[in-house]
């Protein structure tokens, strides 16, 4: 049955990854964790299930021109689309905002977006990126540059010029660099009033970063990228990292979200998410606990869709 978000228009701006996007859009990670137990890319059981996977299967027959990571979009209508992380969100985004549609992308790992992304790197449970990318957004309300108006622009180039790195050094070097501890996360900046009103979606696909205490052998352990990718495989621990970041996204909504927008957060299932659920209810009319065909049975991934913000409620900081 299509549920009343498949019937975005097609002219919304989003904010895409982690906060960002979408109309039916599910995501899924082919993350390489069963219930609390961690299996390397190279384990066989691991191996197996993925070549059963038929989104897996169906992930490797996509362009080159895709990032690599094996990471799949959905759009859970026949139009199914694919790609890898990271980006695959941000590509859906762009392609159903064409032609004047902004989406922007905000993530901790530096990565060359898809073309007509505005990008951040940096880390959403900062005040000082969410400001900035509030800012970013007031200023450029417009709508996605036509060729045409776009005098400054390589003609070669699709590109917006407003890629941008904020909060340096980078998640990554901070991890490489750094034994201090992340600390608890910073609460959100206070509504910035220019970005008020003027998002249509917001969608979050992040995924709490995780700290190494073993397996440093293991290539795709001590790679920070591929752990930012996939879960911890410890429950209580993805589950908490994942309220903070949706809760992070909902203050957002809350600031930026047009009345009538939508917010679709990832989170993984576990105690406290009813609360999470309420609160999403003060703000939306209507929400909806989604669990993609595409997630794995055994995952705790879900998502929450929350369909048109309410014009008078807010989430207080
Ligand atoms: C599962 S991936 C997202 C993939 C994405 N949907 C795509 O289509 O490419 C999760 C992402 O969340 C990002 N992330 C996690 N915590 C974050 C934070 N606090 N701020 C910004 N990005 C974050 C990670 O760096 C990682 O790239």
């Amino acid at each position: 049955m299509l549920r009343p978000y498949l019937a975005f228009p097609r002219s919304f701006r989003l904010i895409l990854r982690p906060v960002a996007l979408a109309s039916k859009v599910t995501s899924l990670s082919s993350a390489p964790w069963l219930t609390g137990t961690r299996l390397s890319s190279s384990g066989t059981q691991w191996k197996s299930r993925q070549g059963r996977d038929a989104y897996v299967r169906h992930a490797k027959i996509v362009p080159s021109s895709y990032p690599r990571h094996p990471f799949i979009v959905l759009i859970r209508t026949k139009d199914r689309r694919k790609g890898y992380a990271p980006g695959s969100w941000s590509q859906v985004a762009v392609d159903r905002t064409r032609p004047h549609g902004r989406v922007i992308g905000i993530d901790l790992i530096p990565a060359q977006p898809p073309q007509g992304v505005a990008a951040f790197q940096g880390d959403f449970l900062s005040p000082v990126v969410q400001k900035l990318v509030k800012e970013f957004i007031a200023q450029s309300h417009g709508g996605r540059p036509l060729k045409a108006e776009r005098n400054n622009v390589d003609e070669d180039d699709d590109m917006l010029p407003e890629n941008t790195i904020i909060d340096q050094p980078s998640y990554i070097d901070r991890e490489r660099h750094s034994t201090e501890s992340r600390g608890p996360p910073s609460s959100s900046t206070p509504a910035d009033s220019n970005s008020r009103n003027l998002v249509d979606v917001v969608l979050s696909d992040m995924s709490a970063p995780w700290e190494q205490v073993s397996g440093y052998s293991s290539r795709s352990l001590s790679n920070p990228y591929d752990r930012l990718m996939n879960t911890s495989g410890i429950a209580s621990r993805d589950h908490a990292g994942s309220m903070n970041l949706c809760e992070a996204a909902l203050h957002f909504a809350s600031d930026t979200l047009k009345p009538g927008g939508h917010l679709v957060c990832k989170f993984y299932t576990g105690s406290t998410d009813k609360r999470l659920e309420q609160q999403l209810k003060v703000l939306f009319s209507e929400v909806y606990r989604e669990k993609p065909e595409s997630s794995r049975s055994e995952s705790k991934e879900a998502y929450f869709v929350a369909l048109y913000r309410k014009a008078k409620a807010t989430i207080e900081h």
